[in-house]
């Protein structure tokens, strides 16, 4: 397990990290989201020590990270910094080199990944003849082409269309599964959403929320219930307790502690009948709102 515990940094005056703590398990994806200068991109490299923290610990299994471990770490970097003028394959083959593995090895596991990032026909391109989109594939590579044991990628998926973003999350979920840790942040929230086991949330520098996908919908369940009867279900809004947010014939959106929602329930059976009732639940796009934009954090009441 990659660990962070307090990792503080500031930027002369501007404090851009504040105790910092989270854990990436292996095997599992860990999407971190926040939005623009929460302080990911700021995390991930003291994390791949490009940058040094102001205090705190970045540990692997309670190892300090040192040098020697991050020679195995896979970085894909927000500034994506490839050799334009040079033939993908061999580029790769280069990176893979420099890692200690031999050419055939080398040469067999580049190509192996273009393959598998749908650039096999592009092999002996130059970087600087693809699309975005590919250039951003053959970045993906590049952190993967060593075999890492722990992966750091910033915005892997910006510049993707959808089905590149399904190939790269497969290659990525398929190294996840070999029990390494991986962590990736994103503005994506619909494609962490959907890929992520684990999330961390950040906003002014803080952690705000930290958990599995599940425990993160169930914290914010917000209380809310669909409720579809085969009558009209306007007589809802004179329950006391509940507040409607959508109504429409028969269907029926509304928030209200449990005990009230079951009461409703048990009206809208005796005015006649229920096709369904159910919890709803928050998309992450709904959590990130509740809790980023609707609790401001220490830094922006500092900025205030
Ligand atoms: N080298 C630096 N010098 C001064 N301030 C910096 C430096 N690097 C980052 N910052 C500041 O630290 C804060 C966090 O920046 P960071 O790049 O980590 O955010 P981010 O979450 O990656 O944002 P984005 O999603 O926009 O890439 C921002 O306020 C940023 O301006």
């Amino acid at each position: 397990m990659l660990s962070l515990r307090g990792v503080h940094k500031s930027f002369g005056a501007h404090r851009a990290l504040r105790d910092v703590s989270f854990d990436v398990a292996r095997g599992r994806l860990t999407g971190f989201v926040g939005g623009n200068g929460a302080g990911k991109t700021t995390t991930m490299r003291i994390v791949l020590g490009v940058l040094s923290s102001d205090g705190g610990d970045v540990t692997l299994d309670g190892a300090p990270v040192t040098g020697d471990s991050l020679r195995s770490f896979g970085y894909m970097p927000e500034e994506r910094g490839l050799y334009p003028k040079m033939e993908i394959s061999e580029q790769l083959a280069y990176l893979a080199r420099l890692h200690g593995i031999d050419k055939a090895a080398a040469t067999k596991r580049a190509d192996d990944l273009l393959d598998r990032l749908g650039l096999a026909e592009r092999r002996k391109s130059r970087l600087e003849e693809l699309s975005l989109g590919n250039q951003q594939r053959v970045q993906v590579a590049a952190a993967l082409v060593h075999d890492p044991d722990v992966l750091i990628m910033d915005e892997p998926f910006s510049g993707l269309d959808p089905l590149a973003v399904d190939e790269v999350v497969t290659v990525i979920a398929e190294h996840a599964a070999r029990g390494i840790p991986v962590l990736f942040s994103s503005h994506q929230l619909d494609v962490v959403e959907r890929l992520c086991d684990d999330l961390v949330i950040i906003a002014g520098g803080e952690i705000r929320a930290a958990g599995s996908r599940e425990e993160l919908r169930a914290a914010h369940h917000g209380d809310r219930y669909e409720l579809e009867t085969t009558t009209d279900a306007g007589w809802v809004r004179a329950v006391p307790g509940v507040v409607v947010d959508e109504l429409a014939a028969g269907t029926v959106v509304f928030r209200s502690d449990k005990a009230t929602a079951e009461g409703v329930l048990r009206t809208a059976v005796g005015h006649g009948g229920v096709n369904a009732f159910r919890p709803l639940q928050p998309t992450l796009g709904e959590i990130f709102r509740e809790i980023v934009v609707d609790s401001p954090t220490t830094n922006e009441e500092d900025a205030a």
